[in-house]
């Protein structure tokens, strides 16, 4: 390795704190010079939300809210998905009790993600589909790179995406768009998602792409945090609001809907389908 690679490594190193290390799906890394915290998913091979993944999403959103961290970047760790949503294998045939702390927590996490104090930016660093689209959506602002597809395709896999799913993509896309694309189930790719708005910009790499989200949260140095924060609280307060009151029907709403036997073999039927894929690769 060249010396000036090493060196820029250490000074690295140096400069960014390493917050969480007891968790091993997500790890906060806060950057001395900015502020900034870049939240990592890491769940191999596609950062499926599955209950614990969920809960370590959950802790470190909590993290960064609770060490003055100056915005938060939410990223992965694989060069190829961002996220590939919700664990389908948490729905099928399904534990009754794991579905019901599944089905919590990610209304819990969404509710923190969606409602957080922080500047919040994803660097989109790969697919993004359903349940990553879901998380992208509840930041602030989106930088993705270019080859890979963000979308709802809830109606694709024969289920339906909940009302708060819709609320986060609503908060980015006009209603006409938003219903067309959600009825279709349409995964967009970085340069449809850029021209329809559902992105913000895009970038060349990771890198790029976590750089051009420090500029994003840059914006606010000089606003008031307390201000913007309040403003931002207002935006989202209805949507938060909702699924508050509502999350007891919403959770019986997930279970009577995912249990039906034609959602099940629905279900079965993409799981086997996403098998047959890997394998031929
Ligand atoms: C009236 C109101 C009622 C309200 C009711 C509410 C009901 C709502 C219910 C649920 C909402 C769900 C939202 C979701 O998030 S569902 C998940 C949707 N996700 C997807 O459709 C993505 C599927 N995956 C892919 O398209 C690809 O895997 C991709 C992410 C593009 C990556 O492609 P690639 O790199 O080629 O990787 P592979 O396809 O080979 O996958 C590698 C292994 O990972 C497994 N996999 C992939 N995605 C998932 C997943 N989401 N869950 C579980 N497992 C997944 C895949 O099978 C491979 O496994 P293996 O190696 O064992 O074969």
């Amino acid at each position: 390795m060249m010396r000036s690679k090493v060196l820029s490594l250490v000074a690295r190193a140096a400069s960014n704190r390493m917050m969480s290390t007891a968790t091993k799906l997500t790890t906060v890394e806060v950057n001395d010079k900015t502020g900034i915290a870049t939240l990592t998913m890491n769940r191999p091979p596609v950062n499926g939300l599955n209950l614990e993944l969920l809960q370590d999403l959950k802790s470190s959103i909590d993290e960064v809210e609770g060490n003055k961290s100056r915005g938060l970047i939410l990223t992965s760790s694989s060069s190829t998905i961002f996220s590939a949503g919700l664990d389908i294998l948490e729905m099928y045939k399904p534990d009754k009790d794991r579905i019901r702390a599944f089905w919590t927590q990610l209304q819990e996490t969404w509710l923190a993600l969606y409602g957080s104090s922080v500047p919040t930016a994803a660097a989109i660093n790969g697919h993004s589909p359903a349940g990553g689209c879901l998380l992208a959506t509840s930041c602030e602002y989106r930088v993705m790179v270019p080859n890979f597809t963000i979308g709802l395709n809830e109606t694709q896999l024969g289920i339906v995406a909940p009302k708060w799913f819709m609320a986060s993509f609503l908060s980015v896309l006009p209603q006409r768009e938003a219903e067309r694309a959600l009825n279709q189930g349409r995964m967009f790719t970085t340069e449809e998602a850029l021209k329809v708005g559902l992105i913000d910009e895009t970038a060349n790499s990771k890198e790029e792409a976590i750089e051009k989200c420090v500029a994003f949260i840059g914006t606010f140095a000089k606003v008031n945090p307390l201000a913007r924060s309040l403003t931002k609280q207002q935006f989202r307060a209805a949507d938060l609001q909702q699924l508050q009151n509502e999350r007891q029907q919403d959770l019986e709403k997930f279970l009577f809907f995912v249990n039906q036997p034609a959602v099940q073999k629905g279900l079965g039927i993409y799981l086997e389908g996403l098998k047959k894929k890997a394998k031929k690769q």
